[in-house]
């Protein structure tokens, strides 16, 4: 379905459903979550934590919807403009957390993968957020069900798990606990969709689908690394030309942040350490401990600095 029909489709069937979003959290995936949910017709209001952080966002949402922009209307530079102007028009951007929930139908919270903080930010806007108002988290690896336990909202939560870059990857992992309503569940489809991504729904396991399969491969890579069983560049030219991967898992990596891979793991080790998949990995804390978080610092297993 082309872009304006999309737009079109989903006003006309959601008059009653998700109109005004909060992003929370703007960095690799609140940045382009805002985008495209903006591009695809939604309201949304993206909140960091300070202003520099907040122009950085922009700035990264501008680059990324030029390179859009240029792929949807090819060489029709007028069209190409009025793009930008129209997805930008829908999306603000702010410092100011209780403002910015205090009416919108749906907050998807993209902050650190880390319980405490994840609980921290849902128990200060619970009070705030309208009665109406769906939460969901883009988690990749922690348990919707005790994110949800620290509202009392738990029937409107719900994981909404998209992939790295947002503007690029078509699936979305929506994900229902137990407690988590028909009606909820309906309107978090109905969003996904709304955002033209190829939705699927898993129930609340550690790592949903995507994340179950793909992290222990990670880990795995980096393991073979560490031992010195291979290089950095020659694991990654192996799963690319003989497992027909985009990236190797080390660039990988890198891209969806040394930080996050990080906490995933550990996250997991914490709660069952007796699975060898999770096991802490040497090499990985060493680089997150020098601030080496891979494209998003400038550096991790490879060099991005320019
Ligand atoms: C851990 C989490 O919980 C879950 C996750 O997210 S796991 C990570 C999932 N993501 C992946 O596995 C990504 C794997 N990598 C890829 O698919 C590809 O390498 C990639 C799409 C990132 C880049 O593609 P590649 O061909 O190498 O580079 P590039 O030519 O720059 O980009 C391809 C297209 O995507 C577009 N693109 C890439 N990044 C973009 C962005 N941030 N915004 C907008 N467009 C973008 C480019 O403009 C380009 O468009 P074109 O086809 O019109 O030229
Ligand atoms: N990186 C990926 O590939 C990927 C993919 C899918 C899901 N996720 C998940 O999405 C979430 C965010 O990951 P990311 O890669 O975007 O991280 P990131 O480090 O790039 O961005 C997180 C942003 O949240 C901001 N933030 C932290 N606390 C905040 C608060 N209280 N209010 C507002 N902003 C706050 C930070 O300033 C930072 O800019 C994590 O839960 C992660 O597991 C990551």
């Amino acid at each position: 379905m082309s872009h304006l029909m999309r737009v079109i489709t989903r006003k006309m069937s959601t008059s009653r459903g998700i109109e005004k979003v909060v992003v929370i959290g703007g960095g690799l995936m609140g940045a382009g979550i805002a985008q495209v949910a903006a591009s695809s017709g939604f309201r949304v209001t993206l909140v960091e934590i300070n202003e520099q952080l907040v122009e950085k966002a922009k700035a990264n949402i501008q680059k990324s919807l030029g390179r859009v922009a240029k792929k949807q209307f090819k060489d029709d530079e007028g069209a190409q403009n009025g793009f930008i102007s129209t997805t930008l028009g829908r999306l603000d951007a702010t410092c100011n957390l209780t403002d910015a929930v205090r009416d919108t139908d749906l907050v998807i919270e993209a902050i650190v993968e880390n319980m405490k903080v994840k609980h921290d930010l849902f128990a200060k806007i619970d009070s705030v957020a309208p009665q109406h108002t769906i939460f969901a988290s883009n988690t990749s690896s922690l348990s919707i069900t005790e994110i949800a336990s620290i509202t009392k909202r738990t029937d409107r939560f719900g994981g909404l798990h998209f992939f790295n870059p947002v503007p690029v990857m078509k699936l979305l992992e929506v994900i229902r606990t137990e407690s988590t309503s028909d009606d909820t569940y309906k309107k978090m489809m109905d969003f996904g969709q709304g955002m033209g991504k190829v939705c699927i729904t898993c129930k609340d396991t550690p790592g949903f689908v995507v994340n179950r399969l793909l992290v222990p491969y990670l880990a795995e890579a980096v393991r073979l690394y560490e031992r010195g069983d291979a290089s950095a560049k020659d694991i990654d030219i192996a799963m690319k030309l003989g497992a027909g991967y985009p990236m190797g898992p080390l660039e990988l990596a890198d891209y969806v942040g040394l930080d996050t891979t990080r906490n995933i793991i550990s996250g997991w080790h914490e709660k069952f350490p007796e699975n060898p998949l999770f096991r802490p990995i040497e090499t990985l804390d060493k680089l997150v401990q020098e601030g080496k978080m891979g494209v998003k610092s400038g550096e991790g297993f490879y060099s991005y600095k320019k």
